[in-house]
């Protein structure tokens, strides 16, 4: 889990007690171990969608705040990646359970899920491309991360369709290169050194904020 980069790993460092929230909640340790309700997996799953939808608009603007050619390669990557990959497994696994890509498209969205996705979209908004990948860093790696751990620590099969997805090659693939693009645009933003500028502390916090979020969002996730 030390492959995501140097960025990744002190800001996770220092916020470790939401990211131990985030990574270790009760909706994931249902999933482990199959006692996660199928219907609160399934609200989890359509709210996803949406979240989906707002995320990447939110990578589609990492293309408009890049600043290279590599930038904008990483970034528009990810927005297909995203449309054309990750939301698949959502429109399939709803499919099979009778809800169809209309009504997917048309879940009402929750705060919780509106708050999370518009945070991200605002640092991107206001900020420069390192103020928008801080926000995007939880999303990303905390699901390699899961995905990781409950591929070698899970007792059930409930919900390996899931779990494979992340722990896969291409999301993991993913995380590397977000790794990558991440201490690239930082050093070239403010310097190799960068945990010692004045700007760290405010991507840390922001880190920190996305993070709690995904606490809120997996909450969410168990109350239907
Ligand atoms: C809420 C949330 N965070 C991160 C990911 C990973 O892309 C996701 N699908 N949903």
């Amino acid at each position: 889990m030390s492959n995501y980069g140097k960025a990744f790993a002190l800001m996770r460092d220092a916020a470790a007690g939401p990211w131990r929230d985030y990574t270790r909640h009760a909706f994931v340790e249902g999933m482990k171990d199959g006692t996660l309700p199928r219907e609160a997996f399934l609200h989890y799953l359509r709210q996803d969608y949406v979240f989906l939808i707002h995320f990447s608009r939110a990578w589609a603007l990492a293309v408009v705040k890049s600043e290279t050619h590599e930038e904008m390669l990483a970034a528009s990557r990810t927005v297909n990646g995203l449309i054309s990959e990750e939301m698949k497994l959502h429109i399939g696994i709803c499919e099979a359970e009778g809800i169809s890509q209309a009504e997917l498209f048309a879940t009402p969205e929750r705060h919780e899920n509106l708050a999370y996705t518009r945070f991200v979209l605002e640092a991107g908004y206001s900020g420069d491309l390192l103020d928008l990948l801080a926000a995007l860093v939880p999303c990303v790696m905390g699901y390699g991360e899961i995905g990781t751990r409950l591929s070698a620590e899970a007792t059930s099969e409930a919900y390996r369709g899931w779990i494979d997805t992340y722990a896969g090659e291409d999301y993991q693939g993913a995380c590397v290169a977000f790794g990558e693009l991440l201490d690239q645009a930082l050093t070239r933003r403010i310097g190799a050194d960068f945990q010692g500028s004045p700007r760290w502390d405010r991507l840390c916090q922001t880190f920190r904020k996305a993070t709690e979020l995904e606490v809120d969002f997996w909450q969410m996730g168990l109350t239907p």
